[in-house]
């Protein structure tokens, strides 16, 4: 739990996007953590992301499964070090399936087959702008969990970048998932709090995963742009 007396009931912040407090206990936590760390070391390590535009993004990421650059998928770190992107661990797999039980349910979660993560770390004052997580070919649900400081999380709309939207506070433990008619709806993080992790999870900033499907079969994807 986050520290909460009695943990927050779960949310739906609009059709298909389900925010639920503390759904990693602490043990949980800490065993996530621990494995965000061996992914972010090198060969196909954490790296900061360049945007085509030249300017650069704030949060550092490391990809598992398929490697994510802007705006496409390969199986190697093209705008990196070039090295094989790592496996997408069946353990991850698991948990994010079962994220998608407690949230839309059996039927939804024994058809999710994921095969990507992206592990952000934010640093102080790393923040992501409004997006659309587009790149993959599958209409699956977007799995999010976070870990360390707390988060304003900006869920909006499919149409464009701004009003309407809902701000969330993610915590560490927290679970989000978007499926359904949010699956492709825009979202962001403003801002992290710095300090408000919880002593006990020795991690300085936030991390969160994310977990989906590519629906690429074998081959690489490109959005078309940039490389
Ligand atoms: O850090 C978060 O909570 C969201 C991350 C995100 O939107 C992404 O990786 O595409
Ligand atoms: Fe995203």
């Amino acid at each position: 739990m986050s520290g909460e007396l009695f943990p927050l009931p779960a949310a739906e912040i609009a059709p298909g996007a389900v925010h639920v407090p503390g759904w990693l206990d602490t043990q949980e936590q800490l065993r996530l953590l621990a494995a965000c760390r061996e992914w972010a070391k090198p060969p196909a390590g954490l790296r900061t992301v360049r945007m085509p535009n030249g300017g650069q993004m704030s949060v550092r990421t490391v990809c598992l499964g398929w490697h994510w650059y802007p705006y496409g998928y390969a199986r190697t770190v093209v705008d990196g070090d070039g090295a094989p992107v790592k496996p997408f661990p069946a353990p991850l797999g698991a948990l994010a399936r079962r994220a998608v039980a407690a949230t839309l349910g059996e039927e939804e979660a024994a058809r999710y087959e994921p095969d990507i993560a992206l592990v952000n770390f934010y640093g102080h004052g790393a923040r992501m702008g409004m997006h659309r997580d587009k790149e993959e070919r599958s209409a699956a649900p977007v799995v999010s969990l976070s870990l360390g400081d707390t988060c304003t999380f900006r869920f909006g709309n499919t149409e464009n970048r701004g009003r309407p939207w809902t701000d969330v506070e993610l915590r560490s433990g927290d679970l989000f998932v978007f499926g359904g008619p949010s699956r492709f709806a825009h979202h962001g993080v403003p801002r992290t709090f710095p300090g408000t992790a919880e002593p006990v999870l020795g991690l300085r900033g936030r991390v969160n995963v994310t977990v989906r499907v590519g629906g690429f079969g074998n081959s690489d994807s490109s959005g078309g742009s940039g490389y």
